[in-house]
């Protein structure tokens, strides 16, 4: 918003996490399996899932984003349907913020998720998202949602607008650095990416 312009319309926003909507003033996208080939380490599984596929998106997110510019704030619902490929759990596609510095929350609704982290430099942290869970994702951490159990994983996000997504640092790094794959007694773990080569600009 600029000083003379008038300031945009205040929204109030109702998290549906059985249906996994956030009704009111929100956009929608959808990703769908077909969209996230190379995501997961088997191609093999992955292509039986797509030729499986019945069209229900894997992930969609509602968000509302009133204004943009310097100060304006994106929240809205991230809601990931459970699953697996391969021994991989069902995940977002992950991001850093194009503009890095900028931070995120998450606060878990509804299921059993994993927040992964890779720092920039090396470090990668895994931390557990579950319903009254907050997750501070600072600046400078590319960050995954996984959803390691049979519901839908729901969380209410919110980021500076202007942080954008660069999708492109996870690719070029041929993954983030763990995997979050399933244990033997049914939940997750992580174990080391062999294709990440690390992040480059
Ligand atoms: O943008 P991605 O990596 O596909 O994953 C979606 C998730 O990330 C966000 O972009 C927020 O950073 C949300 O839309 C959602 O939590
Ligand atoms: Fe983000």
């Amino acid at each position: 918003m600029c000083a003379a312009a008038r300031p945009a319309e205040p929204a109030a926003l109702t998290v549906e996490a059985l249906a996994g909507a956030l009704a009111g003033p929100t956009e929608r996208y959808e990703k769908h399996l077909a969209d996230l080939r190379g995501l997961y380490r088997d191609a093999e599984a992955f292509e039986i899932a797509v030729a499986a596929d019945d069209g229900t998106p894997v992930y969609w997110v509602d968000s509302s984003t009133p204004d943009t510019g310097r100060g304006a704030l994106t929240i809205g619902l991230s809601v990931l349907r459970p699953g697996r490929v391969g021994d991989e759990w069902a995940m977002t596609r992950g991001h850093l913020h194009a503009q890095a510095e900028f931070a995120e929350l998450y606060f878990g609704i509804s299921g059993s998720g994993v927040m992964l982290l890779d720092s920039v430099d090396g470090e990668s942290r895994a931390l557990p998202i579950a319903p009254g869970v907050a997750v501070h994702v600072p600046g400078g951490w590319v960050h995954r949602s996984v959803n390691v159990g049979d519901e839908l994983l729901v969380t209410l996000f919110a980021y500076a607008t202007e942080a954008g997504q660069d999708y492109g640092i996870i690719e070029r790094a041929g993954g983030m650095s763990q995997l979050v794959v399933a244990d033997d007694t049914g939940g997750w773990t992580t174990r080391p990416n062999p294709d990440h080569g690390g992040y480059r600009a």
